[in-house]
């Protein structure tokens, strides 16, 4: 059984005719547990594509996608319940809700089902830095903050497959690389494989390996150069 989040020869097309695009064009990718891989590209090169596939959120056309061992080609009904239990979404910090303390925030994902085995969301919160203010609302909390809190809501189902969309764009530069710190930490304590899509140069170095993708073409990229 493999671990972490393994695609295999994916491709996903929009469009029929002459308007075919290839979203995703034979992407091969495994993360292991406990790693943080980055990907960076153009606009339109297939990133959110795919994070859409590797979450279950879009079938691909062909290929396969199995998060922690598990292949998510199966039924709707199963692909949602993987979604829930094992796999973590962090977005732009201005993702949270408005009239929801932290606290809340994070209590959120377990009231969509049951979660086997989820973790205490005042200690997550406490773990992330922001125990002492669990019941603030989004608009009382900073652009770094609003993100640790995300990224606890993220966590609090256990996830072996964590999806990160531009963490840092809203952050300047000392908090991108505390809420990047505290990603990477999150990542190997808890042995989740981690996908960071940003356009952030300085996430890069944060990272275990860097890809790049062009017209839905993932190839490893350089730390460096891209
Ligand atoms: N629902 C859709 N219908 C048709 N084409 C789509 C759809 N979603 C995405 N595409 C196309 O698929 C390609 C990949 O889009 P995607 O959103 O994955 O790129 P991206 O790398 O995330 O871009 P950005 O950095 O701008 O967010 C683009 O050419 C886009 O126009």
């Amino acid at each position: 059984m493999s671990t972490g989040l393994l695609l295999e020869e994916v491709t996903l097309r929009y469009g029929d005719g002459e308007e075919v695009t290839s979203a995703l064009d034979d992407v091969s990718l495994h993360v292991g547990q406990g790693e943080v891989i980055a990907v960076v590209g153009p606009s339109g090169a297939g990133k959110s594509s795919l994070l859409a596939v590797a979450g279950g959120l879009t079938v691909p056309d062909s290929g396969r996608v199995l998060v922690g061992g598990i292949d998510l080609a199966g039924r709707e009904r199963d692909r949602a319940r993987v979604r829930r239990e094992r796999i973590g979404y962090v977005f732009q910090s201005n993702n949270l809700i408005p009239a929801l303390t932290a606290a809340d925030q994070v209590r959120l994902p377990l009231t969509f089902g049951r979660v086997p085995n989820p973790r205490d969301p005042r200690e997550l919160l406490a773990e992330v830095g922001m125990g002492h203010k669990a019941d603030r609302r989004p608009h009382q909390l900073s652009g770094g903050e609003r993100q640790r809190v995300g990224i606890a809501r993220a966590l609090v189902t256990r996830p072996s497959v964590l999806l990160v969309d531009e963490p840092t764009a809203a952050l300047d530069r000392r908090r991108s690389n505390e809420v990047l710190e505290l990603l990477v930490g999150e990542t190997r304590a808890h042995g989740m494989a981690t996908v960071v899509v940003t356009h952030d140069h300085d996430v890069l170095r944060h990272c275990d390996r860097v890809f790049e993708m062009v017209d839905g073409r993932l190839t490893a990229g350089e730390r460096t150069a891209v």
